[in-house]
């Protein structure tokens, strides 16, 4: 579980983090959820040390992370794994190279034998078992975000932070993303947090969500929660998704709308 307490942060006068509380639970995908410009990002940074707090504290399971030692931050550091907005893989190295590079970067003990056997394991955990020899340039978006989680998950990270995962995606692929995150994270027992303003990930895999609004946390909940939440900001950011709009319209037409998205029904699509 990552723990943060009244995070605060400005630049300039410009306070972006208002007193951020919040925690991210073990095995389950968290979901930052919030408009552009909210804070997700500089919350996002602060948490995984990219960027200092100017007030408040982070936990990792029971290790403070802000202000401590930088032999302790550096472990805790060694057991984050990055999925990046764009993917950032390497092009000059194949797929395989890719998630080869944080083993031999974090964990040089490991032969060369042990090495191949992860990277294979990864690759085929995302489905990619066949594409290790290709460069990045040749694999499309939604692979490339598959190579970004094999290279991630490659040195068994415990905490898994994922910065839009879905952004240039189509919706299928963005589904099939979703649905690999969220069965990674609950295979593994690892505690993810996923940026977003996407409100179909936040009905497909929003396990816990936190809305941020102009620097605060204004709730926090479940999915099956989420649509009955009487915060006025949260629900003008749900009904503002044409996909709620929709499910609304035939909830007060019918019966079923937004109760079947909630029960996951419209993942047959
Ligand atoms: N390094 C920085 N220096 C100054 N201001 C910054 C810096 N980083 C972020 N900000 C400001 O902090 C605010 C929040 O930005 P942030 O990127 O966290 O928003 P966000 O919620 O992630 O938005 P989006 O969904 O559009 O990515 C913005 O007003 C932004 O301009």
């Amino acid at each position: 579980m990552i723990e943060i307490h009244n995070v605060q942060k400005s630049f300039n006068g410009n306070q972006v983090l208002k007193g951020i509380t919040c925690t991210f639970e073990t095995g389950k995908c968290n979901l930052l959820l919030g408009g552009s410009g909210t804070g997700k990002s500089v919350l996002l940074q602060c948490i995984v040390g990219l960027m200092q707090p100017d007030i408040g504290s982070i936990t990792y399971d029971g290790s403070v992370f802000t202000n401590n030692k930088v032999q302790i931050r550096q472990e805790i550091r060694r057991k984050i794994g990055m999925l990046f907005q764009g993917s950032a893989l390497f092009d000059s190295m194949t797929v395989y190279e890719n998630i080869e590079f944080p083993l031999k970067m974090l964990t040089p003990e490991m032969t060369r034998e042990e090495r191949r056997d992860r990277v294979e394991f990864c690759l085929k955990r995302v489905g990619l078992e066949n594409a290790g020899n290709k460069m990045p340039a040749e694999i499309s978006g939604g692979m490339k975000k598959r190579v970004g989680i094999a290279r991630a998950i490659a040195p068994n990270c415990t905490y898994l932070f994922c910065d839009e995962p879905n952004s240039g995606l189509d919706p299928l692929t963005s589904l099939k993303i979703d649905e690999l995150i969220h069965e990674i994270t609950h295979e593994y027992n690892i505690t993810t947090a996923i940026i977003t303003h996407d409100m179909n990930s936040v009905i497909e895999i929003g396990d816990h969500i936190i809305f941020l609004h102009k620097g605060q946390k204004l709730w926090d909940g479940t999915k099956e929660e989420i649509l009955n939440a009487q915060v006025p900001e949260l629900k003008e950011f749900i009904f503002s998704s044409s996909l709620v709009r929709a499910a609304k319209k035939v909830d007060d037409e019918s019966e079923g709308g937004l109760a079947a998205i909630t029960e996951g029904e419209s993942t047959s699509a």
